[in-house]
């Protein structure tokens, strides 16, 4: 069915942690909004991203990974935290995207369903990274197994780091959302600030050179977000962020030999954010060491974690 008038919704974008998420939304969004690391739980905050499209605009709502207690740290505030954002994204939704891994559904996909659908809504199941799947003939009885005595609005085998799939994922989803005006201007990818992204892109950093070593705890707090003019590129940024651990060892380890890893990730997190901004940036980044936080719901608030 064509319609002529515009089409506008929100999406939200569930699944176990590291199936995709944040990749898809980046690759629906055209551009690097939310970090992404094969670390599971990259994603901490609930961030909206918005995909315009000649039919109309999608507010895709990506969120922290729902996940059980089998963490290290499910106890914890943090992960508290984390599960109360995911679920709070249910709210003026109207399609939930479940996200899952090709050849790979369990218990926990399984609830997921469940509580999307129990809400009411549309569930549109997308199967992510097919590219890995060596055996294509496999991929036809896993999805008849996983749709079996299930309602689905749609099936979408994609790999959304490939960037395939993605233009019938997108019809599909217009088909969902309400007839509306967008919400956003066509030019706006993101309700997230310039000075939230630039955090983040720090933090994706940290995840990608420190892997296992990162503590969970660590965070990025941005404390300075300038903007000047410049001659030659329009406008150029001055950022400083501080990198928060929770103990002496841990800042060592941020650090690194001589300093060397603390300049690799201010290197690659400016070069990110050059992209990014479309401007020259000066990023400064430190380490500082505050003891405890991840446990201490007030203390994550203050660092801009909201349920
Ligand atoms: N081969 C392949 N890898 C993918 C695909 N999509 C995502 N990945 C990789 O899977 C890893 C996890 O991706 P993310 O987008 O961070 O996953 P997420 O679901 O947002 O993870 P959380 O933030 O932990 O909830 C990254 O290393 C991605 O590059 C895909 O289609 N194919």
């Amino acid at each position: 069915m064509s319609s002529t008038s515009s089409r506008s919704g929100a999406v939200a974008v569930i699944g176990r942690p590291n199936v995709g998420k944040s990749t898809l939304v980046n690759a629906l969004v055209g551009a690097k909004i939310s970090i992404t690391s094969n670390r599971p739980q990259t994603t901490r905050h609930r961030l909206l991203g918005i995909a315009t499209f000649p039919r109309g605009q999608l507010q895709l709502v990506d969120t922290p990974g729902i996940h059980g207690e089998q963490g290290k740290r499910s106890g914890k505030a943090m992960n508290r935290m984390m599960n109360r954002a995911a679920r709070g994204a249910l709210e003026g939704v109207d399609v939930a995207l479940l996200v899952i891994e090709a050849g790979r559904w369990d218990n926990e996909d399984g609830l997921a369903y469940d509580a999307l659908h129990d809400a009411g809504l549309p569930v549109v199941l997308v199967v992510n990274q097919v590219d890995k799947q060596k055996d294509k003939t496999a991929l036809l009885p896993f999805i008849t197994k996983v749709t079996e005595g299930r309602d689905f609005a749609a099936v979408h085998p994609l790999s959304a780091l490939k960037r395939s799939g993605l233009e019938q994922l997108v019809a599909t989803l217009m088909d969902l959302v309400p007839e509306a005006e967008p919400m956003y201007g066509e030019d706006e990818i993101t309700d997230k600030s310039q000075r939230f992204l630039a955090g983040e892109l720090v933090r994706e950093q940290l995840m990608r050179r420190l892997g296992e070593e990162l503590p969970y705890s660590t965070t990025v707090e941005v404390e300075k977000f300038e903007e000047e003019p410049s001659p030659k590129t329009g406008v150029m940024y001055r950022i400083d962020a501080v990198i928060w651990v929770e103990r002496e060892g841990q800042k060592a380890i941020v650090i690194g030999k001589g300093g060397e890893r603390l300049r690799d990730i201010g290197k690659h997190a400016r070069q990110q954010m050059e992209r990014l901004f479309g401007a020259k940036v000066f990023l400064q980044t430190w380490v500082r060491v505050r003891e405890g936080w991840s446990d201490d719901e007030a203390a994550l608030r203050a660092l801009g974690y909201h349920d």
